[in-house]
């Protein structure tokens, strides 16, 4: 079951040094029900921006709040605890163990959350079925394309039902067709509760979005 959450950003700041911010004064909301689209020119901090959304980055200043609660400053323990349990990720680093199966790549998460793992892994095969990555079982991450191992991270995002599910580029890789099976497949999450993020290049997919955010 997802849990509604809306995440907010309020006043973020962020800067990897010295120098001017990354992430300089951003306001935004994101309820849940809704995707939204996170744009603006290379550089511009989108990545980073996702990075204090989902708690991996600590801002500077201003605050990230999860259904109402600040939550940029928690300890790590419990930062990682709501990482676990609420946020799912697809990044463009989003490292899959290069020595386990696909299919274990996608259940990983959902055995940490402590779902039982024989339904986690029907569920893994109904979610790689639709997304359409069909590669034999015992195929490790480094023996499939980009664009599959980014739907195999989509898969393994979508299994644990995040609160909050926060995409970098999910899209970059893919043929329209199979973009339209991934855009199809955030949507459905947002529908069914979930607040998706998505950061993207591609006029088309921010068109589709039903929230749009320029950095
Ligand atoms: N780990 C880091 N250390 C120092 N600077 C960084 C680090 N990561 C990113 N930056 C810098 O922060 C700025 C924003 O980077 P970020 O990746 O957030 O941009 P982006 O909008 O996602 O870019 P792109 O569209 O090219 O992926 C860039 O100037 C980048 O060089």
């Amino acid at each position: 079951m997802i849990e509604p959450r809306t995440l907010t950003a309020s006043r973020l700041r962020f800067g990897y040094g010295p120098g001017p911010a990354v992430v300089d004064d951003v306001d935004l909301v994101c309820p849940p029900g809704s995707v939204t689209a996170v744009t603006g020119r290379s550089g511009s901090g989108k990545s980073t921006l996702l990075h204090l959304l989902g708690l991996m980055l600590v801002p500077d200043g201003g605050e990230v709040l999860l259904g109402g609660r600040p939550v940029h400053r928690l300890p790590d323990a419990e930062r990682s605890a709501l990482r676990a349990h609420h946020f799912g990720f697809v990044f463009q680093d989003a490292a899959l163990d290069p020595t386990r199966r696909v299919l274990d790549a996608v259940t990983e998460t959902a055995l940490y959350q402590g779902l039982d793992p024989r339904r986690s892994r029907a569920r893994a095969r109904e979610l790689m079925d639709l997304l359409g990555v069909d590669v034999p079982a015992g195929r490790v991450p480094g023996q499939v394309s980009g664009g599959q191992a980014q739907r195999v991270a989509l898969c393994r995002a979508l299994l644990g039902e995040p609160s909050v599910l926060l995409a970098d580029e999910p899209t970059g890789n893919l043929d329209p067709a199979t973009t339209d099976v991934v855009l199809g497949a955030l949507t459905a999450h947002a529908r069914a509760g979930g607040t998706v993020v998505v950061v993207t290049h591609d006029p088309e997919v921010e068109r589709r979005c039903d929230r749009r955010f320029r950095l």
